[in-house]
């Protein structure tokens, strides 16, 4: 779907693995154009091809209709800069609606999280609005996110830590599980190589027929489940066992860790 070309200025504060890869998704869906993006970092470079670059985040503070912050999160205090009368977007772990208007001095702040597969158009990227932001910058909100990929409103700050230990990492928790399955087939006698390219292929498979089907994956393991073939017998053993509760473990820690990564 060609996505609308917003009529708005936008302002990047970090061009780095997340916000290059952002930007180029832009560009990509025609949302942005290289008149309606402007970049800034420290060095005053980026990797986003015919973009403008500058290296003051305030010089974008007069020239753009809305901001948005990708910085590594310990770099927040040392972006000098003041938009009490612009919408600031942010994806920066655990940077908290409250300290970003505290730190910029915007009551309009929309907190996100996105990931790198936004280059590719096949993020997922949670959003929330403070109490004062605009019909408006909800609807640009969207529609910046949702030319990355998916894009969802969320009423619970809390969330967002959730979707940064979720979905920010690309491929994340996903390839942790893309590990264990490699390794035991290499315990099965599997050369690395033949068994690197079977998960891989498992995973690209996987995603896209999960994508193509309306159900959710509890529903498709009890389809699996209910077929009582050879799946069947692993799949049982592995819902009574602990991969459930560990996963959850490593994505509860992540979640914590999205709270105090940023202070
Ligand atoms: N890399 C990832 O997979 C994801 C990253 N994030 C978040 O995105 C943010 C950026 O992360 P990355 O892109 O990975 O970092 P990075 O280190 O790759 O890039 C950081 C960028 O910020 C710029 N920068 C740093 N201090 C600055 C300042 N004072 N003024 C202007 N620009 C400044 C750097 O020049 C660089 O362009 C972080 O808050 C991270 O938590 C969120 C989800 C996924
Ligand atoms: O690992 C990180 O800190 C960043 C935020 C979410 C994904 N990557």
């Amino acid at each position: 779907m060609t996505q609308t070309i917003t009529t708005q200025t936008i302002g990047l504060i970090g061009s780095g693995m997340l916000g290059a890869a952002m930007a180029r998704g832009w560009l990509d869906s025609g949302i942005l154009t290289p008149d309606t993006l402007l970049i800034a970092t420290r060095s005053g470079t980026s990797d986003v091809p015919g973009v403008e670059v500058v290296t003051d985040p305030q010089a974008l503070v007069s020239r753009c209709d809305a901001l948005l912050l990708c910085v590594p999160p310990d770099a927040l205090p040392n972006v000098k800069m003041h938009a009490p009368n612009l919408p600031i977007l942010s994806v920066v772990a655990g940077a908290t609606q409250d300290r970003l208007s505290s730190l910029f001095g915007s009551a309009r702040i929309i907190r996100a999280m996105s990931s790198p597969a936004a280059a590719q158009r096949l993020a997922f990227s949670p959003w929330i609005a403070s109490a004062a932001s605009t019909a408006a910058d909800r609807q640009l909100a969207q529609h910046l996110f949702g030319a990355l990929g998916k894009a969802a409103e969320v009423t619970d700050e809390h969330h967002i830590d959730v979707f940064t230990a979720l979905t920010g990492p690309v491929p994340g928790f996903v390839a942790a599980c893309a590990a264990a399955m490699s390794n035991h087939a290499r315990s099965e006698g599997v050369p690395e190589e033949i068994a690197t390219a079977a998960v891989k292929q498992l995973f690209l498979a996987s995603g896209i027929a999960m994508t193509d089907d309306p159900r959710a994956p509890e529903a498709l393991v009890q389809e699996m489940i209910d077929y009582a073939g050879t799946t069947a017998a692993g799949l049982s053993v592995l819902r009574d066992g602990p991969l459930r509760n560990a996963l959850a473990d490593g994505l509860r820690a992540a979640t914590q860790r999205a709270k105090t990564i940023a202070e």
